[in-house]
């Protein structure tokens, strides 16, 4: 098997870098160990006329890492437009910050077609593709009009909404039956997966059973693959960062306080707002955790072109700097935030450090701070995971104290009990949560994926009929434009 993984964003495994994001860091050891081909953005675009997609190719582990430059014209419509400005907000049930214009969309649809073309170089007879995320929604319809008939599968790393909210989405309609060109489609949770059926059975009227779904476009299988990390790495990487300078300075300053860290991307599905809120009414209501628990949160820019991020770093800001006027004394800042991110060697020494690990997404597709938090606690005196019970984690992790991230009072009660938990119970969580992550790894969730696809490819479930025209042919007018 010739694989083959295709995602926006990459990472090129440099150990002191930040990963941007969840994706990236989850599917970097996979295509370190097993040899996969991994395509997707350079981060640079280039104007027309380009004779071939152009790809650089590098060694990754036993893989290669090809990273391709995309077009100029459309780049900004599809990742600023499409993608994060109309599929991220409904992914994540806000309604509210759909914006889409039908030039994004069409951005979107072209950049989908130009990876296809793209991926042609890559093709072998036994290749097996499998498509990263709600960036390439159409990505496996364009392979197949291309003569692609080999085994597609497709991952979506967000939630999927409630049909009423991605019925918010322009051309929800053709872009989710564009989705059935794949063989197999897996999602975070019970609760995504049921929701795609749910759309795909009562607003597009086709037949689904046991997770397969019947359609013109041929046979699909959805169903869930919850996304994991590698525990025992990331033990050993928590350890070794113990001495790491950034991890003592912290130790240092700390004087004996207790802390809790948060790291997030800076983005609305994050609940930075409510989690703030939180600690504030938490000092208020017990101000004897007044200098003994500070909060450390790591907030990493991203996607600062969008007006909703650029809103979001501006009010995140002002509130930290209202809690720590309220609550900051000459020699004690309540909150330490950081607007950059670390490497994973060093943030592994960092959540050790911390007592409680604050993670309260309003949604998430999974979230794996909250896993690589627990992984990285000392055995003998592990912290305790504050989780929302809206991230994806907390299917797996219920042994974390559960919150509502809407419920700023029980919130802050939760972050009470947290730090006043004894021993005992600290341990007894620990493990049960250990046990999920250690039966549900990285390694795991890409064996599973990829054997259901190869089943479900070879049962017969691509045997597709004629392709069918979604979308008026854009392939041909874009071929003219950059071949
Ligand atoms: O690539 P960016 O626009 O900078 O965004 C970073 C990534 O954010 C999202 O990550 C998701 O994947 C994680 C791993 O499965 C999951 O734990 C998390 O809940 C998701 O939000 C996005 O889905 C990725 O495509 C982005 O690369
Ligand atoms: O300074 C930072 C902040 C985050 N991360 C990594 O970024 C990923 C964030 O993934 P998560 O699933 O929690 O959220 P996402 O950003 O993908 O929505 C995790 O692997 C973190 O270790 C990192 O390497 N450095």
């Amino acid at each position: 098997m010739n694989l083959v993984v295709v995602s926006n964003r990459v990472s090129r495994g440099k150990p002191n870098e930040p990963m941007t994001g969840g994706l990236a860091a989850a599917l970097l050891p996979v295509v370190e160990k097993t040899g996969a081909i991994w395509v997707g953005s350079s981060g640079r675009v280039r104007d027309g006329n380009l004779k071939e997609p152009f790809a650089e190719v590098e060694a990754l582990g036993a893989g290669a890492l090809a990273m391709l430059d995309l077009p100029a014209a459309h780049y900004g419509g599809y990742y600023e437009g499409f993608a994060n400005s109309a599929l991220w907000p409904a992914m994540h049930s806000r309604a509210d910050l759909i914006r889409a214009s039908r030039e994004d969309y069409a951005s979107y649809r072209e950049v989908n077609a130009f990876m296809a073309r793209a991926l042609l170089r890559f093709r072998k007879p036994d290749s097996v593709f499998w498509v990263q995320d709600y960036h390439f929604l159409a990505l496996g319809a364009e392979l197949r009009d291309l003569g692609v008939t080999q085994p597609i599968g497709f991952f979506l790393h967000t939630p999927w909404p409630a049909r009423a909210v991605i019925a918010g989405v322009p051309n929800h309609r053709e872009l989710i039956e564009a989705m059935l060109s794949y063989d197999l489609i897996g999602f975070q949770t019970d609760e995504d997966c049921e929701n795609f059926l749910s759309y795909v059975q009562h607003d597009l009227d086709f037949e689904v059973r046991d997770g397969v779904i019947n359609s013109s476009f041929g046979r699909t299988r959805a169903a869930v693959f919850p996304i994991g990390i590698d525990p025992g790495k990331f033990a050993q990487q928590a350890t070794k960062a113990m001495t790491h300078p950034d991890v003592t300075r912290l130790r240092r300053s700390l004087n004996g306080e207790k802390l809790a860290i948060g790291v997030d991307r800076l983005d609305y599905s994050k609940g930075l707002v409510n989690r703030i809120k939180a600690f504030d009414k938490m000092w208020t209501l017990h101000p004897n955790l007044k200098r003994s628990v500070s909060l450390l949160q790591i907030a990493t820019p991203s996607r600062g072109a969008i007006e909703a991020y650029g809103n979001l770093q501006s009010e995140v800001a002002k509130l930290v700097t209202d809690v720590n006027g309220v609550h900051g004394e000459v020699d004690w800042t309540p909150i330490r935030y950081l607007n950059k991110g670390f490497g994973q060697g060093v943030l592994a020494g960092l959540y050790r450090t911390a007592q409680v690990g604050v993670v309260t997404p309003l949604q998430d597709g999974m979230n794996l701070v909250a896993k690589e938090y627990v992984a990285a606690q000392n055995p003998a005196d592990p912290g305790v995971l504050v989780l929302s019970k809206f991230a994806g984690a907390a299917n797996e992790l219920d042994a974390a104290l559960l919150v509502n991230p809407h419920d700023i009072d029980g919130m802050a009660r939760t972050l009470a009990t947290a730090l006043a938990m004894p021993l005992t119970e600290r341990r007894m969580r620990w493990e049960a949560m250990m046990e999920k992550l250690n039966s549900g790894t990285i390694q795991q969730w890409f064996a599973d994926f990829i054997e259901a696809l190869q089943d479900t490819h070879n049962a017969g479930n691509a045997a597709l009929p004629e392709p069918p025209t979604l979308w008026p042919r854009r392939t041909a007018d874009f071929a003219a434009r950059y071949h």
